[in-house]
């Protein structure tokens, strides 16, 4: 399935020292998420590149006895190239965050040209890293990292992420309030996308089938639009960022997992999938087996219920004009 654009041969072998980088290292996601990696032991690398105040991110950061070394970099001096060189997995929480009364689409503008200019510099300097994409709108900037790697012929499927992982841990972090359980013990896969509606958890695939009607519709609106919840209480000051960074972490940890060959890595994320690509959409999120190679099995939904069925379909028209809109951005602005 992935033939088609996989132009280059990838292929790696297990070990258990990684390279990461962090484009957008210095901002609210990106200084959380620097320090939870900096904490991940499979880490011997970890490089933080950002506008402004990467150096000083990375030297407050490395005074930390974990076996990582620690570089900050800034736009000068090649910065960029340096961070992302020999990079095994790039995060990037790079972009502007929504205030109150925005979507995430309204964040196009401004965040588009961010990540594909960054997509270009992992195409020229780290063509064979993870890339994980936190940046907004995710349904749109997901495809045009994928756009501007096709146009480098260094696009491999299987390394392309979106982040979703905060949905997950809203979807049991909600669920267990309304539940009266212990949230750890709540594993809800969402699948979709991640804004508003295309945000469908699966209720039905927990231990909690039966919620009364009411309870289980605020559940779901809550879960859809968790995001909104923290930019209203943060008044203008932004949106989730320490939750979306141990969203992050648990992701990128994931992607190391798999990378250094351990059994029954799986999270949901935002892929290149083959379940409704004969509708026209390209990407959807669902959970994702990850291995060496990173994408190592794309699962498919498994039972639904009606209303989750209804929700898919919904999520569906909204994913193929936020992933047409990343396609052809890049098309329009190479
Ligand atoms: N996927 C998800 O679930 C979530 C995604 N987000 C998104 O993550 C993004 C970042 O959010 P915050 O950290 O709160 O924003 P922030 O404004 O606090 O930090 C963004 C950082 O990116 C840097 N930056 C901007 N352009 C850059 C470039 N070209 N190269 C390198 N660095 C650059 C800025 O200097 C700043 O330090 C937003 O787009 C936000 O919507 C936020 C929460 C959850
Ligand atoms: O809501 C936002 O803009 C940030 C985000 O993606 C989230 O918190 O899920």
């Amino acid at each position: 399935m992935f033939a088609k654009f996989a132009t280059r041969q990838f292929s790696s072998t297990a070990s258990s020292a990684y390279k990461v980088s962090i484009l957008g290292a210095a901002g609210g996601i990106g200084q959380p998420l620097s320090l939870l990696m900096k904490l991940n032991h499979k880490v011997t690398k970890l490089s933080l590149y950002d506008l402004r105040l990467g150096a000083g991110v990375a030297t407050d950061i490395s005074h930390i006895p974990t076996n990582s070394v620690v570089k900050g970099y800034g736009p000068e001096d090649n910065g960029l190239s340096k961070a992302l060189e020999g990079a095994d997995v790039v995060l990037i929480p790079a972009g502007v965050p929504r205030k109150p009364g925005m979507t995430r689409d309204d964040l196009f503008n401004t965040n588009a040209s961010i990540v594909r200019d960054l997509a270009k510099a992992c195409a020229d300097h780290c063509p064979n890293a993870a890339i994980c994409v936190i940046s907004n709108p995710v349904n749109s900037t997901v495809p045009i990292v994928a756009e501007v790697l096709k146009s480098k012929n260094v696009y491999n499927p299987k390394k392309l992420f979106g982040v979703t992982t905060l949905d997950v841990l809203r979807a049991s972090r909600f669920l267990s309030e309304v539940a009266g359980t212990n949230p750890v013990h709540e594993h809800v896969t969402v699948v979709g996308g991640h804004s508003g509606i295309t945000i469908v958890p699966l209720i039905s695939q927990t231990n909690h089938k039966n919620l009364p009607k009411e309870t289980y519709d605020a559940l779901v609106h809550r879960i859809q639009f968790g995001g909104d919840e923290v930019v209203q209480a943060k008044g203008g000051a932004g949106s989730a960022t320490l939750s979306m960074a141990q969203a992050g972490a648990r992701f990128a940890s994931a992607v190391l997992d798999g990378l250094a060959g351990e059994k029954d890595v799986v999270e949901p994320a935002f892929v290149d999938s083959p379940l409704f690509k004969n509708e026209g959409v390209e990407f959807f999120s669902s959970k994702v087996t990850l291995g060496v190679d990173g994408i190592k099995h794309i699962h498919g939904l498994g039972e639904l219920t009606n209303a989750e069925q209804e929700m898919i379909n919904t999520a569906k028209e909204t994913l193929v004009k936020n992933i047409e809109k990343g396609v052809n951005f890049v098309k329009q602005n190479p």
